[in-house]
């Protein structure tokens, strides 16, 4: 990997204000080639709690700042990151495997986030409520919530982890992250940049890591952690939730989807199959917002699967840092693997091949679009997390709502119609937390992230993503 500025291939974690390499390594793969990137400090549970006993001590430091003393440094972070971009792109391109021009447009995403968070944090308002007695006065202030631990996944190893420090520390909150063990490098990156902003030392620990169980552990258990933020799978956020229970740990989640993509007759066909690959073979389909299931209404189901099938034979598989790639390799064998399963239980229930479903090679997959599909189908109720497109047919509004709402999921669904009545009623019945409308792609730092359901809690971007980092105070004062 060439780097204009090999200072941000960062190997050791940033562990409370220092960099430390630890006697245990973790290695970092290549997923497109399988080859070795590099070796990586491996943090113990015992890292853990003195990178937490630093955040909790520095806490206080970083809160008395001013928001608007917090937001320059977010915002010489943020200019650092855009300066960076490619280096950065580089980075995330060799551990991850998505196509250079997806990994500099996630970093650009990332730094959207640090830009936003660090205006947001001059906007923190208190309020005051009329007296309910004469000689009273009432006052909120919304504080920081203190010390955060966070763990993000390997699928946006820039931007899920940029998306949960910017809010918490434009909060004041301290914040203590564990990066997947596949993609730490990116997360070390960051660090290395808002550590040049000029991020006060404990404020902020990127502790890479094999013991996920262990930090897991030590961040719910440890009474220093006032909040927990995870992304990642459902069951893992379930167990956090669990392991939290003990200190009632507040939580935010950004967990598993299983988003319907719905195409109706008077759709706009062209821009249907856009939107469609736009949202469902992003990043190869390893993201929580990709479309898992396509209902196309049975006027346009065949002219729409006909055209589908087309475009995404036409897509160019190819490692990341190969120019015209568009689908980079699957993160992991076990990755390939669930596409594979999910391919052979829909074929052997009577599913339709109708462009590829086979492998390449490694972990490369040809983009896949099935015909045919039936409720009781694995892929009907589980995320893939890969290419594969399987379509459903249906006759009726009501009953593709039905269908759509049919999963304990509930973070992204899509529609495509003309019909503005429609659009309303489609939109309300949806029972998830965002909606794209005639698009495939609804991501932004201005916009609330996030899913109902078994898919989360809380938001992330917006004007609302700083309030999970912030308590709200009231006083009652006596004149
Ligand atoms: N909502 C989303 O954005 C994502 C959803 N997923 C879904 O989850 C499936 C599995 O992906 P996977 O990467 O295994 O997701 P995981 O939920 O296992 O991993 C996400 C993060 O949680 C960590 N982790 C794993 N187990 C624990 C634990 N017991 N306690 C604390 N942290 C833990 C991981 O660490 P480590 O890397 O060391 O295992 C990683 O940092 C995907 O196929 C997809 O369906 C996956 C990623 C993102
Ligand atoms: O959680 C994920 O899978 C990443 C979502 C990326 C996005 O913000 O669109």
């Amino acid at each position: 990997m060439r780097l204009n500025d090999p200072g941000l291939l960062e190997t050791r974690a940033y562990l409370a204000g220092a960099w430390v390499q630890t006697s245990a390594r973790l290695t970092v793969h290549d997923p497109a080639r399988g080859t070795l990137l590099a070796e990586v400090a491996d943090c113990s549970r015992t890292d853990a709690a003195t990178a937490i006993a630093a955040a909790k001590a520095a806490q206080p430091g970083w809160a008395a700042l001013t928001g608007k003393e917090r937001a320059a440094i977010l915002r010489r972070w943020h200019d650092l990151v855009v300066a960076n971009a490619d280096d950065l792109a580089a980075i995330l391109t060799a551990e991850m495997g998505k196509p250079l021009a997806e990994a500099r447009g996630e970093i650009l995403y990332g730094a959207s986030y640090i830009e936003w968070f660090a205006e947001e944090a001059k906007r923190v308002y208190g309020e005051t409520i009329p007296g309910h007695q004469r000689d009273k006065r009432l006052l909120v202030i919304r504080q920081p919530v203190g010390v955060v631990a966070a763990i993000t996944p390997w699928n946006f190893p820039n931007a899920m982890i940029a998306r949960k420090l910017a809010p918490a520390l434009a909060a004041g909150c301290a914040i203590v992250a564990k990066p997947a063990a596949e993609t730490p490098l990116s997360a070390l990156a960051l660090a290395v940049l808002a550590e040049r902003a000029g991020l006060p030392a404990g404020v902020l620990s990127i502790l890479p890591s094999t013991d996920a169980v262990g930090l897991g552990i030590e961040f719910c258990e440890n009474p220093k952690v006032a909040k927990i933020s995870f992304t990642g799978s459902t069951n893992v956020g379930r167990i956090l939730m669990r392991q939290g229970a003990a200190q009632i740990k507040k939580l935010s989640l950004e967990l598993g989807g299983n988003a319907p993509f719905i195409v109706f007759d008077d759709a706009d066909l062209e821009a249907a199959v856009q939107g469609c690959i736009a949202s469902k073979f992003r990043n190869a389909g390893q993201t929580c917002v990709c479309t898992n299931r396509i209902y196309a209404q049975s006027g346009i189901h065949d002219a729409f699967i006909a055209r589908l099938a087309e475009a995404v034979a036409a897509l160019r598989v190819g490692p990341g840092d190969e120019a015209g790639s568009e689908i980079g390799p699957l993160i992991t064998p076990a990755a390939l693997a669930k596409v594979e399963a999910h391919i052979a239980d829909a074929c052997a229930k009577g599913a339709r091949l109708m462009t590829g479903g086979t492998r390449i090679e490694g972990t490369f997959f040809r983009p896949t679009v099935l015909a045919g599909m039936t409720p009781d189908m694995t892929v009907a109720r589980e995320e893939t997390f890969g290419p594969l497109a399987p379509v459903f047919r249906f006759q009726t509004e009501a009953e593709v709502i039905d269908a759509a709402n049919d999963t304990e999921f509930g973070l992204a669904s899509y529609v495509y119609t003309r019909d503005m009545g429609r659009v309303w009623r489609v939109m309300e019945g949806l029972e998830y937390g965002m909606v794209g409308i005639n698009t495939g792609l609804i991501s932004t730092e201005v916009a609330p992230f996030g899913g109902v359901k078994q898919s989360g809690i809380g938001r992330e971007g917006s004007r609302h993503g700083i309030e999970d980092y912030l308590e709200l105070k009231y006083a009652c004062l006596s004149v």
